[in-house]
C-alpha cells in the first residue's frame, strides 16, 4: 500500500494500548484517569462498544471530541475492518497525535484485536505497546462469569489491573492475584481504585511482545492476503461498511461471514444488548420502581443518561453487577434518556415495555 499523506508519515509507529475487561470492570473510568492526566501527551482514543448507543464516548472526561473515534463492530469478528478505519482517521487526521488507547468492549476476546495490530497493514503504522485487562476485584470470580471472553481477557494482558480493591477485601484480593498468576505465569499485576495507577506504569511500558503471536500473526496475513485477491480488502478511502441499522436488540448470535482468527462459539459469550432511548423523561419514582422490582436478574450491567421530569440534571446511571448509582451533573445537550442493558438471556420486548411505562 502506499502511503502519501503527510500526518500519516509523521504518526507511523504511533504506540497502542489496548484496554480490556469484563462489562463494568473500570475500563472507561482508566481510560478517564488517563484522559486526565496525560499532562503533554496527546492521546487519541477509539471507543469500541457493545450495543447501538455510544455511553462510553459520552462519559469520557475530554473536551476534545476530536480525539474520540468510534468503531461499532459486532465486536470481535467485523471489529476488524472497522478497526482499521478508525485507526486510519486517526492517523490522517492534521493535529499531532502522539498515543493512542483502544476500549474493547467488555465482552470482547482481545486476540483479534491484537492480531489487527500485528498482522495487518496497521502493523507498519503502529506499535501495539500493551495490552491491559481491567478485572473488578469484588465480581471476578475464577468461573469468570462463565465467559470464556473474560478467561482470554486476562490470558493476552500484558499487565492485568485488579481495580475496585475498596469493595473487596484483602483476602478476596490475594487470593484473586493467584488465580491470576496461575492463569498466566509471570503476569504483572497492579491493584487499582477507580483505575488510578501511575501512568508510567501502563502507557509505553513496550510490554507486548508480538513474537508470542508470530504463528497466529502468520495465519492472518495469509487470510488478509487471501481476502485483497479475492477483493474483500479494505483501502482507507471512502469506502463504506454496513452499519447495523438502528435495531433495538443487538442479538449476540448474529453470524458474519468473517475470515479472522478467532473462536466462532465465543461471539459475544450469549450475551445480549438492549438499547433504549426517548425524547420523553422518565419520571423518578417510576423508574425506581422498575429498577428495584421489575429489571430483570439477568441484567449484568446497564449505564445510560437519565432525564427524569423532576430534575433539571442530567443523571448518569451506572449498574454494574450487584450496584447502581445514579449521579447528576450539568446537561451540556438538550436533555434526552439513552440507556443500554446488557446480560444474558434478556426479553428485549419486556424492557423496552417496562421502560416506556416510566415514561412521564
Ligand atoms: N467502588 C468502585 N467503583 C468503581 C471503581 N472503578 C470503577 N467503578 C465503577 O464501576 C462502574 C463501571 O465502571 P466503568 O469504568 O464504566 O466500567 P467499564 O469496564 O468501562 O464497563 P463496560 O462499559 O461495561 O465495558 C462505574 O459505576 C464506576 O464508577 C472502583 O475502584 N471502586
Amino acid at each position: 500500500m502506499t502511503v502519501s499523506t503527510a500526518p500519516l508519515t509523521t504518526k507511523r509507529g504511533m504506540p497502542v494500548t489496548i484496554i480490556t475487561g469484563f462489562l463494568g470492570s473500570g475500563k472507561t473510568t482508566l481510560l478517564n484517569h488517563i484522559l486526565s492526566n496525560n499532562k503533554d501527551l496527546k492521546v487519541a482514543v477509539l471507543v469500541n462498544e457493545f450495543g447501538d448507543i455510544n455511553i462510553d464516548s459520552q462519559l469520557l472526561v475530554t473536551m476534545d471530541e476530536d480525539m474520540v473515534e468510534l468503531s461499532n463492530g459486532c465486536i470481535c469478528c467485523t471489529i476488524n475492518d472497522d478497526l482499521v478505519d478508525a485507526v486510519y482517521r486517526v492517523m490522517e487526521r492534521d493535529d499531532r497525535v502522539d498515543y493512542m488507547v483502544i476500549e474493547t468492549t467488555g465482552v470482547a476476546d482481545p486476540l483479534p484485536i491484537i492480531l489487527t495490530f500485528l498482522g495487518t497493514e496497521l502493523r507498519d503504522l503502529t506499535r501495539l505497546d500493551s495490552i491491559i485487562a481491567m478485572v473488578d476485584a469484588e465480581t471476578f470470580t475464577p468461573d469468570h462469569f462463565e465467559s470464556e471472553a473474560a478467561l482470554k481477557q486476562i490470558t493476552y494482558a500484558d499487565v492485568t489491573i485488579i481495580n475496585k480493591v475498596d469493595l473487596a477485601s484483602s483476602d478476596q484480593v490475594k487470593t484473586l492475584e493467584e488465580y491470576l498468576s496461575s492463569v498466566k505465569a509471570g503476569a504483572r499485576i497492579l491493584h487499582s481504585q477507580q483505575g488510578q495507577v501511575p501512568l508510567q506504569l501502563v502507557l509505553d511500558v513496550g510490554y507486548n511482545n508480538p513474537e508470542a503471536y508470530a504463528a497466529l500473526v502468520q495465519e492472518e496475513i495469509e487470510q488478509t492476503a487471501h481476502e485483497h485477491h479475492h477483493g474483500h480488502g479494505h483501502g482507507h478511502h471512502g469506502h463504506g461498511h454496513e452499519h447495523h441499522g438502528h435495531e433495538h436488540h443487538h442479538h449476540g448470535h448474529e453470524h458474519h461471514e468473517h475470515h479472522h482468527h478467532h473462536s466462532a462459539h465465543l461471539e459475544n459469550d450469549g450475551f445480549v444488548s438492549i438499547a433504549f432511548e426517548s425524547d420523553r423523561p422518565f419520571h423518578v419514582k417510576k423508574f425506581e420502581h422498575f429498577l428495584q422490582n421489575k429489571l430483570s436478574k439477568n441484567v449484568f450491567r446497564a449505564k445510560g443518561i437519565l432525564w427524569f421530569e423532576e430534575s433539571d440534571l442530567r443523571n448518569i446511571f451506572q449498574l454494574s453487577g450487584p450496584r447502581f448509582s445514579i449521579d447528576g451533573e450539568e446537561w451540556s445537550t438538550p436533555p434526552r434518556n439513552q440507556l443500554v442493558f446488557i446480560g444474558r438471556h434478556l426479553n428485549g420486548d419486556d424492557i423496552q415495555q417496562q421502560l416506556t411505562a416510566c415514561l412521564a
